[in-house]
């Protein structure tokens, strides 16, 4: 994995405890900028979301992680911005194709379906692997519409 990367992150209730856990994870070697939510109160996932994929979008990060319960509603809100390409990955070997193949920019987590250590397994893998481009770049391009 790169050293210095920049990542934006963000979780609703659900993906709380997770978040807490992957920021911890890297020590110096990546800077993650925390969109929240900042506690286990109940809280709208659109609200993390949209600004994870903006800061993605800008180009102001290199990639995004997010996280909610079952990755669904925060994979939807993220894929609704132009440029991003928001997996889901439930299993490192997800994080893979996800990468290499759909160059995916934002990894997101259901933090109600898989054990923390899987979910950091996950973004190493993520945040390992690189897009090989060739056909699958012409797939990608047709993604957008
Ligand atoms: O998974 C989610 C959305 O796709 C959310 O994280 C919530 O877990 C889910 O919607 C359940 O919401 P609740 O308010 O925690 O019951």
């Amino acid at each position: 994995m790169k050293k210095g990367l920049k990542i934006a992150i963000g979780a609703d209730h659900a993906g709380f405890d997770y978040k807490q856990a992957i920021l911890g994870m890297f020590g110096d070697d990546i800077s993650f900028n925390d969109f929240g939510t900042y506690s286990t109160e109940s809280a709208d996932y659109p609200d993390f979301s949209h600004p994870v994929a903006l800061a993605v979008e800008n180009g102001d990060v290199d990639f995004g992680i997010l996280l909610c319960g079952s990755a669904n509603g925060v994979a939807m809100t993220a894929n609704k911005h132009q440029d991003i390409r928001a997996a889901i990955c439930w299993k490192h070997e997800l994080a893979i194709p996800a990468r290499t193949h759909n160059d995916a920019n934002i990894l997101c987590l259901p933090a109600k379906h898989m054990s923390l250590e899987e979910a950091k397994k996950t973004i190493e893998t993520f945040l390992t692997e690189e897009f090989e481009g060739g056909r699958h770049e012409r797939r990608v391009v047709k993604i957008s519409c």
